[in-house]
């Protein structure tokens, strides 16, 4: 019997190919924005076995460190997103999720990306999140799904400021993101900044939650951004098009702006 991990694995890797194969144009694109994280692997394997001809003359565009390796390990052509012509967009861009709720807002910067994730996001002419069964929530914030809260990414010598001003809009906790058994000490960015992880009671059902916490966040001095990709009547901010989950039954599950789009 497959463990656990066997399973996500495999429901990682069958959202994957389901989005690459119903979004990868069908005619070789200019530029194609790869996200970051565990998910965003199977992507590039899925992109690296079409034709060559829909790739050898594209661009990929990485969010981050991670993702600028496994274009290299796949021999995918990189362009960096400073590098993008003015006037010209991304055709599609692929990227993992943290947690999604029903309208497609996001949690994402598990990985710390987020910066570059939703810049490249919103240079995208379509944005397709891929993520797998646990990702899937009703409203953010939901502890079961997501408990570790919303990625802020600050100027290092903002963050005891930042962090006051959170708490002071309802946060419950925020924590300063450490770098893990091999770093003493705060995580730091692709960028050079830190990351607060900001946990908020769960949002209430509906847009405007979303975009006024968003804008609000936002708009503390020695934010550089945070992980909530959301889109409504103030604006769109890398809300995606569509989601594609992969399920434990080996189904793929695909949300779109007006629901299900199949059996879930
Ligand atoms: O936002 C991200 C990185 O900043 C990732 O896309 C997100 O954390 C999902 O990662 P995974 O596919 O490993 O679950």
């Amino acid at each position: 019997m497959a463990t656990s991990e066997q399973l996500i694995a495999s429901a990682k890797k069958l959202a994957a190919s389901s989005a690459v194969d119903e979004h990868y144009p069908k005619s070789p694109p200019k530029y194609i924005g790869i996200g970051s994280g565990s998910t965003v692997v199977h992507v590039v394997d899925s992109i690296a076995a079409l034709d060559p001809s829909l790739t050898a003359s594209t661009k990929f565009i990485p969010t981050g460190f991670q993702s600028k390796q496994l274009l290299l390990r796949h021999k995918l052509q990189i362009l960096e997103i400073d590098l993008l012509p003015p006037g010209e967009s991304i055709s599609v861009a692929f990227d993992g999720a943290d947690e999604v709720d029903s309208q497609l807002n996001c949690i994402k910067g598990g990985g710390a990306c987020q910066f570059q994730e939703k810049l490249v996001a919103v240079q995208a002419d379509k944005f397709i999140v891929v993520a797998d069964f646990r990702k899937i929530s009703k409203t953010l914030g939901t502890p079961t799904t997501w408990p570790s809260g919303i990625p802020v990414e600050v100027v290092p010598s903002s963050y005891p400021y930042v962090t006051a001003k959170l708490e002071t809009m309802g946060a419950t906790k925020v924590v300063l993101r450490l770098g893990g058994t091999a770093k003493a000490g705060p995580c730091v960015t692709d960028n050079g900044n830190f990351v607060l992880d900001a946990v908020f009671p769960t949002l209430a059902e509906g847009e405007d939650v979303v975009q006024d916490l968003a804008e609000a966040i936002k708009g503390i001095v020695g934010v550089v951004e945070h992980g909530l990709f959301y889109g409504g009547s103030k604006g769109w901010k890398g809300r995606p098009e569509m989601g594609y989950f992969g399920m434990q039954d080996g189904t793929v599950a695909v949300l779109g702006k007006g629901g299900w789009l199949n059996n879930h």
